[in-house]
């Protein structure tokens, strides 16, 4: 592998569902590398393929409804040339994934030890003794204050963060490389979201593992992550560390969705002119060709999006999709008129 931190690399991947008879784009030629000890984070609306792209690592789709092109290299395999035999060795054991709703992931009938064991049971070769020792220390790890106690519980008997923090548990159970987080937090409360965040944050730093946190919320991202892409209709629009994404935005999407964060101290989140209408297409009216935000900023002129938007430097480790990133000054179709 080029890097040598390099733990993935995405290249050129694209996921299509079958809609009626016709296959349509969710992520399109996405190009992404997931670094050893550094949280990338994926930004964007609902509907902008966040998810699809978690579960196309993952391997999880119905291949007979779904497409998938391109390479995820992994320890110099391509994953997606790969058996479901082989993926169930690497899911759980290398690649982690904690899910959004820790209710529905963990089973209601089920004690919190015997859901943590049965990772240990699948992908280790421990005695029973040391996965029970395996089991309370991991729900140590994850700031469960009485293991003991909550390992003997139903998932029932737990608050909503202690649940998530037992998905985390299941998740870095085997030590894996990479840690999917989709959504970590948005089920929680704003205290018990800061909580898990630091959980994500220790275990980074223990485990060196690369972790993808998936997320619409720029605060988390702010607080947590040292790279990010932001995805708008399946595309990378935006990439680059955290400091260069947030201190000097340049797509027009990210710059607005900067400004919907509830925090007043930066040009961005104070220009009010910066508020895009309208919603992410869904799979079927996406555009096929040119730029896809081009619809949404409609006082920017044609002949200044791409046909074929592709990605440009902005600096070392800073790209932009399409060159309509230049005229981000024209804010309004009014602003176009004077
Ligand atoms: N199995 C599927 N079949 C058809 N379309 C799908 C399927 N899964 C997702 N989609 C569509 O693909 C697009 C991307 O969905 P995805 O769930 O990846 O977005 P997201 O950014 O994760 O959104 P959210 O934040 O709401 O989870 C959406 O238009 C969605 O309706």
């Amino acid at each position: 592998m080029a890097e040598e931190n390099t733990l993935l690399k995405l290249n050129d991947v694209s996921t299509s569902f079958k809609i009626d008879d016709a296959y349509y784009d969710a992520i399109s030629h996405v190009n992404l590398t997931v670094k050893k000890d550094k949280i990338l984070a994926i930004v964007g609306e609902s509907g902008c393929g966040k998810s699809t792209l978690a579960t196309t690592i993952m391997g999880l789709h119905d291949l007979n409804t779904t497409k998938i092109a391109g390479q995820i290299t992994f320890e110099n395999e391509n994953l997606l040339d790969l058996n479901e035999e082989k993926m169930n060795d690497i899911r759980g054991a290398k690649i982690g994934m904690i899910f959004q709703d820790p209710l529905s992931a963990l089973n209601p009938l089920k004690r919190i030890s015997d859901q943590i064991r049965e990772v240990l049971d699948y992908h280790t070769t421990m005695s029973v003794t040391e996965k029970n020792d395996r089991v309370l220390e991991l729900l140590n790890q994850v700031g469960i204050v009485n293991p003991q106690r909550t390992a003997r519980q139903f998932p029932h008997e737990l608050s909503g963060g202690m649940r998530q923090r037992v998905i985390i548990a299941i998740a870095i159970a085997c030590k894996p490389d990479i840690i999917i987080a989709d959504e970590p937090t948005t089920a929680l409360d704003v205290t018990i979201q800061a909580q898990i965040l630091d959980v994500l944050r220790s275990i980074q730093t223990e485990n060196h593992a690369g972790i993808i946190l998936i997320t619409h919320d720029l605060g988390v991202v702010a607080e947590t992550a040292d790279e990010v892409a932001v995805m708008y209709a399946g595309e990378i629009i935006e990439h680059g560390t955290t400091l260069q994404v947030f201190d000097n935005p340049q797509h027009p999407y990210t710059r607005s969705l900067l400004r919907s964060m509830p925090q007043g101290d930066s040009d961005v989140a104070n220009d009010d002119l910066y508020v895009i209408e309208g919603s992410v297409p869904s799979l079927e009216k996406m555009p096929q060709t040119g730029d896809r935000f081009a619809a949404r900023i409609p006082w920017i002129p044609a002949e200044y999006h791409e046909e074929r938007p592709t990605m440009h430097v902005v600096e070392p480790g800073h790209t932009v999709r399409c060159t309509c990133y230049q005229h981000f000054y024209f804010k309004t179709l009014e602003d176009m008129n004077i």
